[in-house]
């Protein structure tokens, strides 16, 4: 059967449901792993109903005793480490083997702390099926010496997939308790999964490179058959990556399909095609938190927080569209959840934004609060401050980015948060 046509049974229902696998147990993880596995249950038609978790083993003391986290969760259904107070659907299952977790699964769901991303990917290598699909829930990038890169295209090329990216205003314990939150979504499915709703990738289109990136060719642009196992990558370029069609047994895979599995009553999802835009946001904005703890800290109030969020939000567009090329649209980061919203919620509530605050309060190291007060759980502006700062130093790019490059001197001690007024000052028209 061609692919994109389904295969359905005599009731016209599709004849095989995804399993779903997060990977990734942690704070969000777990939280991610609720949602999806409220859906799966609601959704038979779609999905099955037990929805795999990969854990991270590690021992905890529950009631007195030293139990493994994966044998808590599955007996007493809370993730008493990383999201305690918070009961998890029966059917939810913690899996600390990610070998096991993830086979057969056609949908997975990357949510990690971004630094243990490439071990765990490394793992998955030809353990998967070839036709899944992911979703990355990862706050960060990756920076190495060819450049930087998003975590849906690292997990994308190195699992041979298609990976799109979820990013909000997400604090995950609110989303949790299941107090109003709204998401995005940016999913851009390749053309033969692509049964029911539009794509960018089914109309071929000249791409804008970004700085340092080669256009692709006219004869790129034209020749390649768009609509088989290529696709256009979050950067408008066609992927290196030939894709495995998914089966037609199965539902499709597409932007109803994602919102099915996301969309909660309490947890409202946009669905958008600008990857790279949705996975910048959540990842810079993490930065600019940082920077706002580190001036409410000061105890300079909400006035200096808003000014670091406004050139904030200013470095993060300019550094998706000079990196990033014309695939990036302003208006994730004006417009939708993983933009502007994000970058309030982080520097109102967040970890990082908190973090930042209690290490300038009490005269400490960020690193020093992250290791002694979040019980496991990581800060990822730290990281993500000195990669960007790595990247941005190998091009000479530091002053072009000054909010940036600011934070991560604050960070290594080579300025103070008294500089930041003079950046500030700089950055008015
Ligand atoms: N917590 C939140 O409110 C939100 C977090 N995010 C993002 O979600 C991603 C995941 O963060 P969280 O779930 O909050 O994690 P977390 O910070 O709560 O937990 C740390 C996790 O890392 C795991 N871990 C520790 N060592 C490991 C290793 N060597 N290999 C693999 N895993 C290991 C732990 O088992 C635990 O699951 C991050 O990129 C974060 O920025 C996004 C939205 C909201
Ligand atoms: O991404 C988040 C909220 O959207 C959480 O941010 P923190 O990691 O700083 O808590």
């Amino acid at each position: 059967m061609a692919p994109g046509l389904l295969s359905v049974n005599e009731n016209g229902v599709a004849d095989k449901r995804h399993k779903v696998t997060v990977v990734g147990s942690g704070n969000w993880g777990s939280t991610i792993g609720k949602i999806a596995a409220e859906n799966a249950k609601e959704h038979p038609e779609l999905f099955e109903e037990q929805v795999q978790m990969w854990v991270f083993e590690e021992e905890v003391t529950y009631e007195g005793k030293t139990e493994k986290l994966s044998h808590v969760i599955n007996t007493h259904h809370e993730n008493i480490k990383y999201l305690p107070n918070i009961t998890l659907p029966t059917n939810l299952i913690a899996n600390p083997s990610l070998e096991d977790a993830v086979q057969g699964s056609s949908i997975l769901i990357f949510n990690l702390p971004h630094q243990f991303i490439h071990t765990t990917c490394n793992r998955l290598k030809g353990k998967i099926v070839p036709y899944a699909r992911a979703i990355s829930c990862i706050k960060g990038v990756d920076v190495n010496d060819e450049g930087v890169s998003l975590f849906s295209e690292w997990i994308g090329d190195g699992l041979g997939i298609y990976c799109g990216a979820l990013s909000g205003a997400n604090l995950a314990t609110e989303i949790a308790q299941q107090k109003l939150s709204e998401t995005t979504i940016a999913y851009d499915p390749p053309p033969m999964d692509n049964s029911r709703n539009p794509s960018r990738n089914a109309t071929p289109r000249s791409a804008t490179p970004a700085r340092g990136e080669q256009r692709a060719s006219a004869a790129e642009l034209s020749v390649t058959p768009l609509a088989d196992l290529h696709h256009r990558d979050a950067r408008g370029r066609i992927s290196k990556t030939r894709l495995t069609p998914v089966p037609p047994e199965y539902p499709p895979l597409d932007h109803d399909t994602f919102k099915a599995l996301f969309q909660r009553p309490y947890f409202l999802v946009s669905m958008v095609s600008d990857v790279a835009g949705t996975s910048l946001g959540g990842a810079l904005k993490n930065i600019v938190a940082l920077a706002a703890g580190f001036v409410v800290g000061k105890g300079w109030g909400n006035n200096a927080k808003s000014a670091i969020m406004r050139v904030g939000l200013l470095e993060m567009i300019k550094f998706g569209k000079e990196f990033f090329g014309e695939t990036v649209s302003t208006a994730t980061f004006t417009k939708e959840s993983a933009g502007v919203a994000d970058l309030i919620t982080s520097c109102s509530g967040g970890r990082n934004f908190n973090g930042a605050k209690l290490a300038v309060e009490r005269g400490v190291s960020v690193q020093e609060i992250e290791q002694k007060e979040l019980n496991g759980q990581k800060l990822q502006g730290t990281s993500t401050a000195a990669e960007v700062y790595s990247f941005l130093q190998k091009r000479g790019l530091e002053n072009d980015y000054p909010l940036f490059t600011a934070v991560y001197d604050i960070l290594e001690g080579r300025k103070t948060i008294d500089d930041i007024p003079a950046i500030l000052a700089k950055a008015q028209s």
